[in-house]
């Protein structure tokens, strides 16, 4: 007979592409498991591509616990023991395996007033639609009920990420200038001044990006763009001196005023350290996107894109949440900024990229503010026990 013989929760993470699903469901693993104490299994089926946001990570392992998370390989069949515990999680709607399917159904039947809780994690929007369907149940065929969770931006929403001690952990980083210098060293970056503009790029591609690269080449004061080796410098081929399968991390290249550094990829907690040292941050997809915003300074977000232009429609609902409060010259200059980079408008970024020069300062003050506004005090880790609890 199955039981729920523990109170264990197992979410399950399927790589489509790119690191985004496996980034956001680590970060959620990880603050359930060390601010929860829960028993966490996350389940991945392409421990490769996880292995390049968590270095320590053994792709070859079938099982190995890092970080107070125990990390299994999931093979098609599932090939490791799965036991249902108290929270069953498939984020973003990957199909969970039948032999997990099937072993949920008698477990309501030997447990009904509190089977496992079934959830599908969704993908965070800041569109209006998300509050009506937080929480909803499905019915499922084998009986079992599941709930989608929204993660999102307001109240009746499932919430943002964001660790306990994240923010006052940012904050005596960036109170002490010296971190940030050490941290470019540990990098292995050279030549960086205090006083130099150092922007992060984690984009895919666009010529806005080149565009803008080439304007910063022939302007009159040092900027260093911090690029991963990825998909930015697809964009960037025409600057570089040598195919980008042959670009080492750690490698230097010049032009004008402008020095690209290639960056090694680093965990998340290095990623975040990253986002919090430097001027400006170009972020990407949903988890480097987040955690842009937390790190309280000003960025531009070059959406996933999505069929019939759809993500045009989820980055103007995040730009109305996030310019709320802006004055309108500033929010109008970071709005078109980010239209003009997300459509790939070559001039109409550049002209942007100087407009926001004058509202550096609004932009920045409004970037510290912003989280502390957004997280509205609870964050989705915490939303989702109390969600299960419920
Ligand atoms: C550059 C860098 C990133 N990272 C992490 C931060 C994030 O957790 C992760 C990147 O994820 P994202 O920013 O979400 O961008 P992404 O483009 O990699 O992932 C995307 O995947 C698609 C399938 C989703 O639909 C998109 O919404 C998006 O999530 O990589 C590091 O840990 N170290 C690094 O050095």
């Amino acid at each position: 007979m199955t039981t729920t013989s523990s109170n264990h929760w197992d979410i399950f993470c399927a790589v489509v592409d790119n690191y985004g699903d496996i980034g956001v469901t680590w970060r959620l693993a990880k603050q359930l498991a060390n601010e929860f104490s829960i028993k966490v299994n996350l389940w991945v089926d392409d421990l490769g591509s996880f292995a390049h946001i968590l270095p320590t990570l053994d792709p070859a392992s079938h099982s190995q616990t890092i970080q107070g998370v125990t990390i299994k390989q999931w093979n098609q069949p599932l090939d490791l023991p799965y036991s249902p515990g108290a929270v069953l999680i498939e984020a973003f709607a990957c199909e969970l395996p039948d032999e997990v399917k099937t072993r949920l159904a008698p477990v309501k039947s030997t447990n009904p007033v509190k089977p496992p809780v079934w959830l599908n994690l969704e993908y965070l929007s800041a569109e209006d639609w998300v509050e009506g369907c937080h929480g909803l149940p499905s019915f499922q065929p084998n009986g079992v009920d599941k709930f989608f969770y929204m993660p999102g931006f307001t109240e009746k929403t499932g919430g943002l990420i964001c660790e306990s001690d994240l923010f006052a952990q940012r904050d005596a980083w960036q109170a002490d200038s010296a971190n940030r210098l050490s941290l470019f060293k540990k990098l292995g970056l050279s030549g960086i001044e205090q006083h130099h503009k150092v922007i992060s790029i984690f984009s895919y591609e666009t010529e806005a990006l080149s565009a803008l690269c080439q304007y910063w080449a022939k302007g009159s004061e040092p900027v260093h763009a911090l690029i991963p080796k990825g998909r930015s410098f697809n964009s960037l081929q025409s600057l570089l001196p040598c195919d980008i399968d042959q670009l080492v991390p750690g490698q230097q290249l010049s032009q004008g005023n402008l020095t690209i550094h290639v960056l090694p990829m680093t965990d998340q907690q290095g990623y975040d350290r990253l986002l919090w040292s430097c001027d400006f941050n170009i972020v990407r997809g949903e988890d480097s996107f987040l955690r842009a915003q937390w790190a309280a300074r000003p960025f531009i977000w070059h959406i996933y894109q999505q069929e019939d232009d759809y993500h045009l429609v989820k980055l103007e609902a995040f730009m109305r949440l996030y310019c709320d409060n802006l004055a309108f010259e500033s929010a109008e200059g970071w709005r078109q900024l980010n239209l003009a980079f997300n459509q790939q408008r070559t001039d109409a970024v550049v002209e942007q990229w100087q407009n926001i020069n004058s509202v550096g300062v609004d932009l920045l003050a409004h970037a510290k503010q912003w989280p502390i506004d957004a997280l509205k005090t609870v964050d989705l880790a915490s939303r989702l026990v109390q969600f299960v609890q419920k």
